[in-house]
């Protein structure tokens, strides 16, 4: 589990990035965490990768403190940043260097992911493209086998069809004892493959839920015309009609708009 509590993180003494965040991640989840530009994801993030200090309160992941930077810790969770540094080496090379940081690193399953992406592991780093760079580092990610499974707009970069596979990847590699956070904008990306949204804003944690809660509670619609009905909870138009969102009355789980919820949410139409 990671254990956020009474956390906060401050760049400058001027600025205060959270106002006492409490947070908890379990085993067994994929988190989506999204807020708007400048919230503090990253940021929040970095303080659970152990890249930054809290400046009050704690954080701990499986009973260990980040900060401290122990190997217990550092060979059990992978971060995925938005911007990263590959050596100038080949995949192999690269393989052969860092599989051994992690104790659970899988050759095999890495081995399945470059075929899946028909990359050879001849390659040099330099020769590959942006979102090549993204597939590599994503499959070196989960073959890490790590405990806690960090990352940042890991779809950013990658074509369509590489978006797919990504969700497939993750999902396959996915277990029970693992925690896996995923922070991204693009949030159609996320769709099917989260088990709860966490959604930052102001530098307070607004809604953390399971998306299965969300549908037992919520009912997400698309209709042609905008309703004008009392039990509506949050209403907006969209590109094909007008979306919206009401108790779900049913016994029925029901599709939940990530989107749509994140607007509503922020909009503080959602009485949660
Ligand atoms: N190194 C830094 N020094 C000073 N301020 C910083 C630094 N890094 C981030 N900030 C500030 O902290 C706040 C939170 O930034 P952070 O990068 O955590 O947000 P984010 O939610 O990840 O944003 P985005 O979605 O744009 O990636 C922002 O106001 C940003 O300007």
């Amino acid at each position: 589990m990671i254990n956020i509590q009474s956390l906060e993180y401050n760049y400058s003494k001027k600025i205060n990035i959270f106002k006492n965040i409490n947070l908890q991640f379990s085993s067994g989840k994929i988190y989506g965490l999204l807020g708007k530009n400048g919230v503090g994801k990253s940021t929040l993030i970095k303080n659970i990768t152990g890249m930054l200090f809290p400046t009050k309160g704690n954080c701990e992941v499986f009973g260990l403190t980040p900060g401290k930077r122990e190997v217990e810790f550092l060979q059990d969770l992978f971060f995925v940043p938005e911007e990263y540094y590959l050596p100038n080496l080949t995949i192999k090379e690269l393989i052969t260097i860092y599989k051994d940081f992690y104790p659970n690193f899988d050759e095999n399953q890495f081995d399945t992911y470059t075929k899946e992406f028909k990359i050879s592991k001849d390659k040099r780093v330099t020769e590959l493209s942006l979102g090549q760079k993204k597939k590599i580092l994503i499959g070196f990610a989960l073959s890490a086998n790590t405990k806690v499974l960090i990352m940042d707009e890991p779809t950013n970069g990658l074509d369509i069809p590489s978006k797919i596979t990504f969700r497939n990847m993750i999902k396959d590699a996915f277990k029970e004892d693992r925690i896996v956070i995923i922070t991204s904008h693009q949030v159609r990306d996320l769709d099917e493959l989260i088990d709860a949204i966490i959604i930052m804003h102001d530098g307070q944690i607004l809604l953390n839920q399971d998306k299965d809660a969300i549908a037992k509670k919520l009912q997400f619609e698309l209709s042609e015309n905008e309703k004008d009905d009392p039990t509506i909870l949050y209403q907006e138009k969209v590109s094909n009609g007008f979306a919206s969102i009401q108790k779900n009355t049913s016994d029925t789980l029901g599709y939940v708009d990530i989107e749509l919820l994140f607007n509503a949410v922020l909009a503080n139409k959602l009485k949660l």
